[in-house]
């Protein structure tokens, strides 16, 4: 699939600021981004029900811009899960089996006994409908209604329906959304199993940057209407491309250090000398630290920074440490909870795991030192 200068406006606002993409055949895609940056928009392009204003949407070699979604080859599955609520699950499944292979006569509820092969069609669609239940493992529930169902169990019919069509791409805009917390996990495994087994394009919205990270082969970080950064999950988590895709990325979040930088290399931050084994503008820098890059270190431990604790969480196996440095910035420390965190601490932090971002934001690459005073 491949999307060429898409843009979309509403009016004076533009949505899609020309996007281009490129999603292989049986890749898992997901847009991700925080509300409002166009990602439902984009799948909804894809899916042609959302015409764009420029740009060009190409479904494997076909260029699908004239053409109704019916007739694009995808199938989308939705957060709401638009189950019809009188019919049974199989019935939900099978409608669009029956939309494409039965004629219009052929469902009405008289004229359809009249049809010869009407039967036999039915008996096919049956099987079809079976084979996809028990894949989803709801073979027991295809007698009941979508009310009769749990929001999980409502999720699999919604997929049913998009499998049955063998589509050659489903598009999935936060299909877990509405399930509780340890159902989405559970489903998240079960998605990305799913789509292993069929070997279809998956292209995945979600604002969840964690269901993103777990899913995906590639995911797309967008931001007003633009792609920030395309890469797979570790790409984006180990190199990301500016500030804006190092804070969505990871949680908890990035700890963002302000910091300025020398003309002869040095950077210094709250009191620590780090240097720069490549050239660097003079200026303000901000340096971003994974949680997990910190580590306890004795108090006043030379080269490290002489954080105080606000906040200790324990999560079993490990602890969050909130903490403030002399400067003032709050810092999360992830640490393994092996012994009871100290009263007083120090964070030492690896200068190879330390991200250098611009005045502009941008990443910054170069290799880091730091320079611990004798
Ligand atoms: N039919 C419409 N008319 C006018 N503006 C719209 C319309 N649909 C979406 N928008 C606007 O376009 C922008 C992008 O919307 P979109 O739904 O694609 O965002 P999103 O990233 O999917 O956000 P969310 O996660 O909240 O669904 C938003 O500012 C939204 O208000």
């Amino acid at each position: 699939m491949t999307l060429r200068g898409i843009v979309k406006r509403y009016g004076p606002a533009t949505v899609l600021d020309g996007i281009d993409l490129d999603i292989a055949p049986g890749e898992f895609l997901t847009l991700v981004g925080p509300s409002g940056c166009g990602k439902s928009t984009l799948l909804r392009t894809i899916a042609g029900f959302e015409p764009q204003d420029e740009g060009q949407v190409r479904i494997g070699d076909r260029v699908v811009d004239r053409l109704p979604p019916a007739e694009r080859d995808v199938a989308m599955v939705f957060q709401s899960y638009a189950l019809y609520p009188h019919m049974t699950v199989a019935g939900n499944i099978a409608t669009p089996l029956e939309m494409r292979r039965l004629s219009l006569a052929e469902r009405l509820p008289l004229l359809r006994l009249a049809s010869p092969r009407r039967p036999r069609i039915r008996r096919e669609i049956m099987a079809e409908v079976e084979a996809v239940a028990r894949q989803l493992d709801i073979l027991p529930l295809l007698a009941r209604k979508p009310a009769q169902l749990s929001g999980g169990q409502r999720q699999r019919v919604a997929l049913g329906r998009a499998m049955v069509r063998d589509p050659a791409a489903f598009l999935m805009d936060e299909p877990l959304s509405n399930l509780d917390a340890r159902l989405r996990v559970q489903m998240r495994t079960e998605l990305a199993e799913l789509h292993k087994r069929l070997g279809a394009t998956f292209v995945y919205v979600t604002h969840d940057q964690v269901e993103a990270m777990t899913m995906s082969d590639r995911v797309a970080l967008m931001e007003a209407g633009r792609i920030l950064q395309l890469g797979t999950p570790a790409a984006l988590y180990d190199t990301p491309a500016s500030i804006s895709v190092a804070r969505f990325i990871g949680s908890p979040p990035i700890n963002l250090l302000p910091a300025e930088a020398r003309a002869d290399g040095a950077i210094m931050t709250e009191g620590l000398r780090l240097h720069a084994h490549g050239a660097l503008p003079a200026g303000r820098v901000t340096l971003g630290l994974r949680p997990e890059a910190l580590e306890l270190a004795p108090p006043e431990t030379p080269g490290t920074l002489p954080v105080s604790l606000r906040r200790a969480e324990n999560l079993g196996a490990e602890w969050l440490l909130h903490a403030v440095t002399p400067g003032g910035t709050d810092l999360v420390a992830r640490v393994p909870a092996t012994a009871p965190v100290p009263e007083r601490f120090s964070l030492a932090i690896d200068p190879a795991r330390l991200h250098l971002f611009g005045a502009d934001g941008q990443r910054l690459v170069t290799r880091l030192g730091l320079r611990v005073p004798a």
